[in-house]
C-alpha cells in the first residue's frame, strides 16, 4: 500500500494586492501526495499552480488550511522555469552548489552527485559554464542541483517552458528516468496537457482563479513510458479527456 508524502487540507490562500483588493488565489484544496507519485497540476493562467508550489516549498504560507509532511518540510528540490545557475560557476560547481551551501559534503553526497550527472547525461560537461550549454542541458544541471541532496520530494513549475517541442520530449523521458531511478514523489507544474499525460500518475485539474481542484485524472499508462505511446489510442484519450474537463 502506497504511503502518504503530504496531506494538504483544506488549503486558501488569499493575496493582499498593492492597491488593497484581496486576491483569492485558492480555495479548500485538499490533496493526499503518495510517496514517489508523479503528479501533474495544469490549470489557466492565474489559477493558483504557482501559488501552492510556493506553500510547498515554504516559499509562502496558506491563509489557513494545513499541510502535513511525512518526513522534513524542509527535504524537498525546487525547479523553476529558468534554470538560474550560477553563470560564473561550472556545471559541477553549480550541481554541487545546496551541498556546499548546506556543509554536506559527504563522501556518499559527492558520490550520489556524480551519480546523477551521469543519470543526466551531463557526464564530460563537468567543466562547461552555463553559457556553453544548450537550454535543455542547463535545465538538466538544475534537476541535479535540486537533488543533489536527495530531497524526498521534488516541485517543478513548469521546468520545461522555455525549451522547445523536440528538446521538451527528451527532458520529459530523461526526467522519468531519473525518477524511476530515484523514486522520488514529483508535484510538476505545466501547461501542455500531452506532457502531464505523458509524465503523470496523476493530473490535478485546476479551475480558474480562485483556484480549487476541478478533477484528479488517474493515468493508466505503463512505465517506462515511450515517445510512441503518444501515438496509442490510451494516450489520446487521456488527453482529450483532460481538454474536457480544463473545458
Ligand atoms: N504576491 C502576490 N500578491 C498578490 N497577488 C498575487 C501574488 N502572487 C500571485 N498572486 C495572484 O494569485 C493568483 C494566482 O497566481 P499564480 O502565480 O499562483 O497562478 P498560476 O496558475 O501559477 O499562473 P500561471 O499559469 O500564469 O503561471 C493570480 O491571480 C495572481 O495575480
Amino acid at each position: 500500500m502506497s504511503t502518504t508524502a503530504i496531506r494538504i487540507e483544506d488549503v486558501n490562500k488569499i493575496y493582499k494586492a498593492s492597491d488593497g483588493r484581496e486576491v483569492q488565489a485558492l480555495t479548500h484544496i485538499d490533496l493526499n501526495v503518495k510517496k514517489s507519485e508523479f503528479i501533474s497540476i495544469i490549470g489557466p493562467s492565474g489559477c493558483g499552480k504557482s501559488t501552492l508550489l510556493r506553500i510547498l516549498a515554504n516559499l509562502d504560507t496558506p491563509s489557513s488550511g494545513s499541510i502535513t509532511w511525512e518526513k522534513s518540510a524542509d527535504n524537498i528540490g525546487f525547479v523553476f522555469q529558468d534554470a538560474t545557475l550560477l553563470p560564473w560557476k561550472t556545471v559541477y560547481q553549480n550541481a554541487k552548489f545546496p551541498l556546499e551551501v548546506k556543509k554536506i559534503e559527504t563522501k556518499e553526497n559527492m558520490e550520489n552527485l556524480d551519480k546523477l550527472l551521469e543519470l543526466a547525461g551531463l557526464k564530460g560537461f563537468e567543466k562547461a559554464y552555463p553559457r556553453e550549454l544548450s537550454g535543455g542541458m542547463r535545465q538538466r544541471v538544475a534537476i541535479v542541483r535540486a537533488l543533489s541532496y536527495n530531497p524526498d520530494v521534488l516541485l517543478m513549475d513548469e521546468p520545461f517552458g522555455a525549451l522547445d517541442a523536440l528538446t521538451r520530449d527528451k527532458m520529459g523521458i530523461e526526467l522519468l528516468r531519473i525518477w524511476t531511478e530515484t523514486k522520488k514523489t514529483i508535484l510538476f507544474v505545466t501547461h501542455s496537457i500531452s506532457e502531464a499525460a505523458f509524465l503523470s500518475d496523476r493530473v490535478i485539474v485546476m479551475s480558474p482563479r480562485p483556484g480549487k481542484i476541478d478533477e484528479i485524472i488517474d493515468i493508466n499508462l505503463p512505465h517506462p513510458r515511450t515517445v510512441e505511446m503518444k501515438e496509442t489510442i490510451e494516450f489520446v484519450n487521456y488527453v482529450k479527456k483532460l481538454r474536457e474537463v480544463l473545458g
